[in-house]
């Protein structure tokens, strides 16, 4: 489906965990990455860690091994082969960094399924360090949302308005949104009535969905683990699919007929599963 972006979150939406955390837990690193905390935003420790990391003699090799062995969502990577092979464009808008996230999708042999990644720059510097960087500078200014569900570095209600400016050119039409954090709240805001937004739930994002019906424009429908994720984007990709082939036949062949009778006289698509 040409028509359909597809939107994924990656922390806790494809792999089953946050990556930082994994990465400094299984590295040894938990007790400095909590004195850390409370002192500076997580971006910057997460950037402080990995020069700690690097002079405690732990390589990229052996980080980019702790990555691989992340868990990942069951289902997920079948849920994302299955809608690229549908046509839809999928993305990744994360808080995590770029070196966890393509050394990951890597591993999975999923990169190519995806045009994009929206996340905060993480690079391998001349000494062989990880560096990782804030996606917006908020040292230089602050990205401009004032709710406090986005982080300093990163508001992906701001991303989502900026893909959704580059899609009106390209003629896509649809979004669906998939995530888990409070960080995902934002995005989920900024989608239209066309579109739809899956959160996980028993998450963050979850809860404040439901606390905020009435701010939510787009379809709603939750989903626990990755089998239901795989089921619901999947039905919501062949629904749309359907609905957009029917107003194709009406537009081409059945032109000279009221547009009603012809619709009514359609099969009904099949119901998403809520
Ligand atoms: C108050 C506070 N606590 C924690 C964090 C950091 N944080 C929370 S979830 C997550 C993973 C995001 O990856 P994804 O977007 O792929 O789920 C990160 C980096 C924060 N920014 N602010
Ligand atoms: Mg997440």
């Amino acid at each position: 489906m040409a028509g359909i972006v597809v939107v994924f979150d990656f922390d806790k939406t494809i792999i089953d965990l946050d990556s930082d955390n994994w990465v400094v837990d299984e590295l040894g690193a938990t007790d400095l990455f909590n004195q850390l905390l409370p002192t500076m935003p997580w971006n910057s420790v997460m950037d402080r860690m990995m020069k700690e990391l690097h002079e405690q003699g732990k390589t990229i090799k052996v980080i980019e091994e702790v990555l691989k062995r992340a868990p990942v969502i069951p289902r997920v990577v079948p849920a994302i082969k299955a809608a690229h092979a549908l046509g839809c464009d999928l993305r990744i808008v994360s808080d995590a960094n770029l070196f966890y996230i393509e050394t990951i999708l890597n591993h999975l042999g999923i990169s190519d399924c995806f045009t994009e990644i929206h996340t905060n720059p993480g690079y391998v510097d001349e000494e062989g360090k990880l560096r990782i960087r804030p996606h917006h500078d908020f040292h230089a200014s602050s990205h401009g949302c004032s709710s406090n569900t986005c982080p300093p570095n990163m508001c992906k209600g701001l991303v989502i308005e900026r893909i959704q400016a580059s899609l009106a050119k390209e003629g896509k039409k649809r979004m669906i949104y998939l995530g888990d954090g409070a960080g995902d709240f934002c995005p989920s805001l900024k989608l239209k009535e066309q579109d739809f937004v899956m959160p996980r739930k028993d998450f963050p994002v979850w809860k404040l969905i439901n606390e905020n019906r009435d701010l939510v424009k787009a379809e709603i429908h939750g989903w626990s683990d990755g089998e239901e994720q795989e089921h619901i984007l999947l039905q919501i990709i062949k629904t749309v699919s359907m609905e957009d082939n029917q107003f194709l036949s009406v537009d081409c062949k059945f032109q000279t007929i009221p547009i009603n009778a012809v619709h009514e006289a359609m099969p009904k698509p099949l119901p998403v599963p809520y």
